[in-house]
């Protein structure tokens, strides 16, 4: 049992207001507070089925009851450090937070906005359900996030996601009406990952609760003009203050009637209010304190873009066209679209990019280079090894791979040229092959140290 100086690290305030909002249920409450928090990952559908998975490693692993693909593991594992972190085969991600997107309900085909995106935990979940059809936008309003929620998208070898740098407000004047889905997963004051960072509970305070909720409007209200007649949305906190949770929901229907709240998910230890919003608290479940919410507009209607982007003609660039001859065995269908000399490949109705600051225009296919084309590394993340015809297949215990993902170069057998270099079946990156050594083309700034 831990008692309240243990926790000193947790506001006061905080706490008495839990205490006011838990009642009897409080002690088991706090006590959770103390409890180590539960580690898990979600398999990537995208690139691995869950049972092949599960036979690939000999990892001691329980599923999480809300997510098909999620799975908790022990100290033990270090999934972080394994090269099937690299190939993007799962994606790390706290097991509260993957109830949002499920309740989304993403298929393939939809027009989906993730609109508070980074570091991309929803996104990828969402992707892994379109399975690579129809159209995601994550969007990110800090620089630096949308970077890495960019380089998560890329891991996960995601191809119909475009990633943007943008503020809701300026979103919304962009693309009202276009949105079957949106993802709100609001910025929050993080109550209910005081456990997970203890130093989230520092910057707590009552007037950051309401800093946020006012911010949580705001956005709110911009995911409404976006969100077309008939569409979905979850919002999404991971924190207790009612103020943002409820509050925030609300608020919201009273400024719009025509919306109203939908059905979500359920499983056992999952809390839902009278009308239907979901909370979750660590002494219920195996996971942090979430809130989610699922929020319908009334009418019917398409997701789409008014505008669209047209792409370039293929014979404009013979440099693509010729690697592509040579290297893999279909060409990848898109249009194609030139920035600079970086080349990238939109699925069918994406929409105008004129305006906005993108930095992820669909899926990077690699750099245009006098007479001759340098491939991406986000192209071999979103291949299958059959795609190539030229293979480097690496079991994750061998000493190439931990070669590769360290920079070096290898010695390999075979044709000189481009080599799609595989860990256990999974697309990791490029080598160039010339004299029996393999080149390394692993991004510097992915390079490893600590491998296992
Ligand atoms: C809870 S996090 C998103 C986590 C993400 N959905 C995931 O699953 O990985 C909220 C995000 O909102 C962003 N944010 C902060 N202020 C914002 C604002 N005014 N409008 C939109 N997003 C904002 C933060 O930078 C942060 O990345």
């Amino acid at each position: 049992m831990h008692s309240e100086q243990e926790n000193n690290s947790f506001p006061a305030e905080f706490l008495e207001r839990m205490k006011e909002m838990l009642g009897e249920e409080y002690p088991a409450f706090f006590e959770s507070l103390g409890q180590e928090r539960q580690q898990s990952f979600r398999i990537n559908t995208g690139k691995t089925g869950v049972s092949e998975f599960l036979q690939q490693t000999d990892w001691k692993l329980k599923p999480v009851p809300w997510c098909e693909t999620g799975f908790y593991y022990g100290k033990e594992i270090r999934p972080g450090k394994h090269p099937y972190h690299n190939a993007g085969v799962y994606y790390i991600q706290e097991p509260s937070a993957m109830v949002p997107a499920e309740c989304l309900k993403a298929q393939p085909g939809d027009i989906i906005l993730d609109l508070c995106a980074a570091p991309g935990g929803k996104s990828t979940q969402i992707a892994a359900a379109m399975k690579g059809e129809g159209i995601l936008i994550c969007n990110e309003i800090h620089p630096a996030r949308a970077k890495i929620l960019s380089e998560n998208i890329e891991r996960m070898g995601i191809k119909n996601a475009l990633v943007l740098n943008e503020t809701p407000e300026q979103l919304a004047e962009h693309f009202s009406v276009c949105f079957d889905k949106i993802m709100v997963d609001a910025p929050c004051s993080g109550e209910g990952m005081f456990r997970k960072n203890e130093e989230a509970g520092n910057e707590w305070s009552l007037d950051n609760v309401k800093l946020c909720a006012d911010r949580q409007d705001g956005i709110l209200d911009c995911a409404y003009e976006m969100l077309r007649p008939g569409g979905r949305m979850v919002y999404s906190t991971c924190t207790f203050a009612p103020e943002e949770d409820e509050g925030s929901v609300h608020r919201f229907l009273e400024r719009h009637p025509d919306c109203q709240i939908a059905e979500g998910i359920d499983s056992e230890g999952f809390i839902h209010d009278k009308e239907g919003c979901i909370r979750l608290f660590p002494h219920k479940i195996e996971g942090e304190g979430h809130f989610a919410a699922v929020i319908t507009k009334a009418g019917e209607g398409y997701g789409g873009f008014g505008l669209t982007e047209k792409g370039i003609k293929e014979k404009d660039c013979p440099e693509y066209l010729s690697f592509v001859k040579e290297n893999l065995k279909e060409k990848p269908q898109g249009a194609l679209l030139k920035f600079g000399e970086q080349l990238y490949l939109m699925p069918e109705g994406f929409p105008a990019l004129k305006g906005l600051k993108v930095l992820r225009p669909g899926l990077h296919l690699g750099t245009l280079k006098k007479n001759r084309f340098e491939p991406s590394h986000a192209l071999a993340l979103a291949m299958q090894p059959q795609e190539a015809f030229h293979v480097a297949m690496l079991s994750s215990g061998s000493q190439e791979i931990r070669q590769y993902l360290m920079g070096q170069t290898f010695s390999w057998g075979g044709e000189k040229g481009w080599y799609l270099i595989c860990v256990d079946g999974y697309s990791i990156g490029w080598g160039k092959l010339a004299g029996g050594i393999m080149k390394n083309h692993y991004p510097k700034g992915l390079r490893m140290v600590d491998i296992i």
